[in-house]
């Protein structure tokens, strides 16, 4: 029986990012990648982007190891939206206002932002070399790759950006996020072989030094309202290009998201909301094997 039959949950979302949060810490259970598919697509799921899986702390100061599932049964390093949904339910139960917590890609510290409503993760540091992101092939220069879609001599999407937040990303530079078919391109750009750990593909258009919009094909999760690490990618892209500031507001077709790229540590911290919709158990049902 899995890990999270009759187990306790609560549906949120990061500005539209689909989130499932399930505290496991006092539970020895492990969730696999079928549980976390079931959950995702089994009738009378509970349908996601990422589920985020609360698990005993490894490391003392840190609250808890979060594994990061997408709706695929993939894992994840990060989740930037999922994080703050997390955060919002630990300092809602508990009262605290700063928390550290450990994911597969390292420490990451959250704490209460500007306003009650917003919250702001600590997302570490990018990684721009072609091994870390990773790359099938060795490219110097990754501000700018060559990897296009379309007829040769008259691309569609062209000349990425791509940088690791934890996770891989890729950035195309556009005049309007709008005028791709984001759910048809978005999965072979995923899948494509210069991306041996799959990619999140964004569209992003720059509108002036201190805004950019941008929407994202997850990987392993498909199209999304919003992805934070996504929005973290791509204000680093863009600055790295010195086509904007290292502070930046994002438009995401589910709400904005404030953007640092602090000079002092390379640290990007993302700033933002994370909505509670309802909560619930898991029903057994869900994981029962086929037949
Ligand atoms: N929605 C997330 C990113 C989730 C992980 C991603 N699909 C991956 O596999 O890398 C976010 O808000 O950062």
């Amino acid at each position: 029986m899995s890990a999270l039959a009759n187990h306790a949950f609560a549906k949120m979302n990061g500005i539209g990012n689909e989130i499932v949060v399930v505290d496991m810490r006092d539970s020895a259970g492990k969730v696999t990648p079928d549980d976390a598919r079931a959950v995702a697509s089994a009738e009378g799921g509970v349908p996601y982007d990422q589920l985020m899986v609360l698990q005993k702390p490894r490391l003392d100061g840190t609250e808890a190891f979060i594994s990061i599932y997408n709706n695929d049964g993939s894992e994840a390093g990060a989740c930037g939206n999922g994080m703050r949904c997390v955060v919002r339910q630990i300092f809602g139960k508990s009262g605290q206002t700063t928390a550290t917590f450990e994911t597969a890609a390292g420490l990451l510290n959250a704490w209460q932002g500007p306003a009650a409503d917003l919250y702001t993760v600590d997302m570490g540091a990018p990684k721009f070399g072609w091994q870390d992101i990773p790359l099938a092939e060795e490219f110097r220069d990754t501000r700018y790759i060559e990897l296009q879609i379309g007829p040769i001599d008259k691309p569609i999407l062209h000349s990425p950006s791509v940088v690791s937040m934890g996770n891989p990303h890729a950035i195309f530079w556009v005049d309007d996020v709008n005028a791709y078919d984001l759910e048809r391109f978005g999965p072979l750009l995923e899948n494509h072989p210069i991306f041996p750990e799959r990619a999140n593909i964004t569209l992003a258009h720059i509108v002036d030094r201190e805004h950019i919009t941008m929407r994202t094909w997850e990987r392993g999760a498909g199209l999304t309202r919003a992805c934070g690490s996504a929005a973290c990618a791509t204000a680093v892209a863009a600055a790295r290009l010195k086509r904007t500031d290292r502070k930046v507001e994002m438009t995401l077709p589910g709400g904005k998201l404030g953007i640092e790229w602090r000079e002092r540590d390379d640290h990007v911290l993302m700033t933002g909301t994370a909505t509670f919709e309802y909560e619930g158990n898991f029903d057994p049902a869900l994981f029962a094997p086929a037949g």
